[in-house]
């Protein structure tokens, strides 16, 4: 087994790095954030002003960064200092705020890496408030999720998992394993019970036990997904029928062309935004339809490739006119999934009525016009009760929201059912140990308690710079 470094160990290996937290631009503010044994020492050699080896800790000083070399001033600043242990990663830290400009930023960044700092990795703020212990895996995930949030509800998920709840739940799943171990050798003091039955018989409980909790969070999973990434939502129909208009409605911008020259939109566009509190990922598409056009045939395709994948669809026919073979293909073709159909321009003479489509489908039909705003918010209703039928309102769960906690619970519920198996087909006791330990490594690689170093740094290599 490999020997687990100490964490004194890890600690002394820690340099002092740093690096531009904020976005690179022109700004109000912008902040270089050092971390690490040396970083008071080495803002001091930068700072004019109060002498930041004797200041409080948690307070923030007025001064000026300059060119130790020949005293030039950089700029005017606020120092705020944070010493180790209660800060973001657990080490001393000391942040710069500068005026917001690229070069100024720069250059004060400069002269900390050539005071003694190093630059920082990617995430590596981060991946040292998990080294340190001050989170976990999942939470560092929330930290990156939460910058990334396109939506309310993505953060809202993002907060909550940042509080602890699944790393709390996965460890005590961890601990009922280890338990079971631990009886493992108490059941070899009782001579009178045959002891590899009763391990076999308690690890198999065990197993069912940690099974059914893992079940409990692969189910929220579909639902986590949706409220971080949002719902994958289609907008399809035949050319013209004002597909790009609903998509320029929802987000309340212009981002798609529309014009009446049918074929307008010839690649598919995506826009996130919150409609009445659901998570929407909008892709407005080409109108779907028989083409030669070189052109527009790409797009055709692209747009049934996003119909493939869409979680939900809303598909527009054109109320003033008669139901063409094209609608009644769309409206087959649209079927299996999740669906509202949308009869647009019904401030034009209507051509084709709400019954004649309600023949053909049991999809919720809405009636608007978009050009007019007339019904649209009748179809945002409709979209949100879609979206929470069926859905538990999740404010308090513990939600699994990503690929990679999925694809872990999923392996360690496969080793556990292994378990169960080899005890019902009388395999000796420490085969069967082997998967049961299994997944208790497997559990330990979503929080990062057990997870090899290569998908550590291959985790947070995928953050920010200066998170
Ligand atoms: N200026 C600044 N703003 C920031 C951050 C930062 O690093 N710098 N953050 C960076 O992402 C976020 C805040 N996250 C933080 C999380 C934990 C601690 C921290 O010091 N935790 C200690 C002590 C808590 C306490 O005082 O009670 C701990 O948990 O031990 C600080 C910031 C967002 N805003
Ligand atoms: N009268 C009327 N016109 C509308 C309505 N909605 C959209 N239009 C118009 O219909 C035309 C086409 O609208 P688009 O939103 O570009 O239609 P589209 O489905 O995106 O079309 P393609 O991108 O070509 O597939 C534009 O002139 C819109 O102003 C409506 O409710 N009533
Ligand atoms: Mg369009």
């Amino acid at each position: 087994m490999k020997k687990e470094k100490s964490m004194a160990q890890v600690l002394t290996e820690f340099d002092t790095i740093a690096a531009i937290s904020t976005p690179i631009g022109e700004g109000g503010i912008s902040i270089v954030r050092m971390s690490g044994e040396d970083a008071i020492k080495i803002a001091n050699q930068v700072f004019k002003g109060a002498n930041l080896a004797k200041v409080d800790t948690h307070t923030i000083h007025y001064g000026h960064i300059i060119n130790p070399q020949n005293d030039q001033v950089i700029d005017e600043v606020m120092v705020t200092v944070l010493r180790a242990p209660k800060t973001f990663t657990c080490e001393d830290i000391v942040e710069i705020n500068c005026h917001g400009g690229i070069v100024v930023t720069n250059k004060i960044l400069q002269l900390l890496l050539s005071s003694g700092a190093r630059m920082a990795d990617p995430g590596e703020f981060t991946k040292r408030a998990f080294v340190n212990g001050r989170i976990d895996l999942t939470q560092a995930e929330s930290v990156m999720d939460i910058v990334r949030a396109k939506t309310d509800k993505a953060r809202q998920v993002a907060v909550k998992q940042l509080e602890g709840g699944l790393m709390h739940q996965i460890r005590a799943m961890r601990q009922e394993i280890l338990d079971t171990l631990a009886n493992v050798e108490v059941n070899i003091d009782y001579p009178e019970y045959d002891a590899d039955q009763v391990t076999a018989k308690q690890m198999s409980e065990t197993s069912q036990s940690v099974i059914n909790k893992i079940n409990h969070l692969l189910k929220t999973s579909q639902q986590g997904t949706i409220l971080r990434n949002g719902l994958a939502t289609a907008i399809v129909g035949k050319p013209n029928v004002g597909k790009s208009s609903l998509l320029n409605y929802l987000t309340q911008s212009d981002k798609a062309i529309v014009t009446d020259v049918a074929g307008t939109t010839r690649d598919t566009l995506e826009e996130y935004v919150s409609v009445q509190g659901v998570p929407l990922k909008l892709i407005d598409t080409a109108g779907i339809h028989h083409t030669e056009d070189k052109v527009e045939k790409i797009g055709v395709e692209r747009s049934q490739q996003a119909l493939e994948k869409a979680d939900l669809v809303l598909l527009l026919l054109d109320s003033s006119k008669e139901l063409s073979d094209e609608d009644k293909m769309l409206i087959k073709l649209t079927e299996p999934k999740k669906r509202i159909i949308v009869l647009n321009k019904t401030d034009l003479g209507q051509k084709l009525s709400v019954d004649e489509v309600k023949e053909l489908t049991h999809s919720e039909i809405i009636s608007t016009s978009i050009l007019k705003e007339k019904n649209l918010e009748e179809l945002e209703g409709a979209i949100k009760e879609l979206f929470f039928s069926g859905i538990e309102n999740s404010n308090d769960q513990v939600l699994v929201t990503n690929q990679r906690q999925v694809a872990l619970l999923k392996k360690a519920k496969g080793e556990l059912e292994d378990v169960i198996d080899a005890v019902n087909n009388d395999v000796p006791v420490d085969i069967a140990q082997i998967d049961f330990n299994g997944a208790w490594d497997t559990l330990g690689e979503i929080t990062g308690d057990s997870a090899p170093d290569e998908l550590i740094n291959q985790l947070f290599s995928q953050f920010c710079l200066g998170k």
